[in-house]
């Protein structure tokens, strides 16, 4: 709707000149390392996407992060309902998010992994085996793009085990309720090593579907009605991107690699992936 494209550029800009005011944002986040998670030691918030939205926010005039854990699927609702200004959690730019959020330019790329029981006695190297085998079933998190791209391979909903967090993706295979967990591969890779557990494992040779909507392209996601702050987001991004700011953030982050996490390389804009281009 033209609503919020036209007309609310003022209220963004009067909720810009409020947050530079107060010096604090309230970001949304999931625990998933390495995007977006709180150390459970230290209680800090730390992950690429905080890092990012941290330096970005910065060069804004806002010095002070604070954190709402809520899981996954609650995160777009959660911004939509005031309950945090921005999501920060390396969300993927999809055309139907783009109708309940307002994406920044993306930040970071990334690409799918699974993860199955020690031994893989299944045999699952792909999505599509997972579709080939109909007693297979794959525990998924909720309200995340995995759910799209394993109907796009085929995958029947009756195959699929809904869960809540990233652990309870993991905790499913390990109890043998659920055969497989897919996910990002930064973020299985994270939870594998976390979990430090011998009754799962990565599947190394899983190849990357050839579908629509991989790679994800992860970006910041605001209200629908923060049109002056997303674009006053964009424009300290752009400039962190050109000094070599993000580049070295995700250098720094653990699970991200210099060569499947940069957004230059495909010069993808947010426009062209909410338009499903
Ligand atoms: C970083 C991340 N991206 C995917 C998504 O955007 O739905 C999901 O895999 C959840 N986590």
């Amino acid at each position: 709707n033209g609503d919020s494209e036209s007309g609310d550029s003022g209220g963004g800009s009067d909720k810009l000149a409020e947050l530079q005011e107060s010096g604090t944002i309230n970001v949304g986040f999931a625990n998933e390392p390495p995007y977006a998670y709180q150390d459970s030691d230290s209680g800090e918030l730390e992950g690429a996407a905080i890092d990012i939205a941290t330096a970005v926010f910065e060069e804004m005039g806002i010095e002070n992060v604070e954190g709402h854990l809520t899981d996954w699927g609650e995160l777009i609702p959660g911004v939509q309902a005031g309950q945090y200004d921005v999501i920060t959690a390396g969300m993927a730019i999809l055309p139907d998010r783009c109708e309940n959020a307002l994406f920044a330019e993306p930040e970071m790329q990334y690409g799918e992994g699974l993860v199955v029981a020690a031994g893989n006695p299944h045999d699952i190297h792909s999505y599509a085996d997972i579709a080939d085998n109909p007693d297979v079933t794959v525990a998924l998190m909720e309200g995340t793009t995995q759910f799209d791209f394993l109907d796009q391979e085929g995958v029947d909903p009756s195959q699929i085990m809904s869960v809540g967090d990233i652990p309870g993706q993991l905790s499913a295979v390990q109890s043998g309720n659920a055969d497989v967990t897919a996910a990002t591969e930064a973020t299985l890779r994270a939870a594998y090593e976390s979990l430090d557990s011998e009754d799962v494992e990565i599947v190394e040779d899983f190849e990357q579907p050839d579908i629509e909507g991989i790679p994800s392209f992860g970006a910041a996601a605001f209200n629908l009605e923060d049109e002056g702050l997303r674009e006053a987001y964009n424009e300290a991004l752009a400039t962190l991107k050109e000094d070599g700011t993000i580049d070295g953030i995700l250098d720094d982050s653990e699970g991200f690699t210099a060569d499947n996490n940069r957004v230059e390389v495909d010069g993808m804009t947010t426009e062209q992936l909410c338009a499903g281009e």
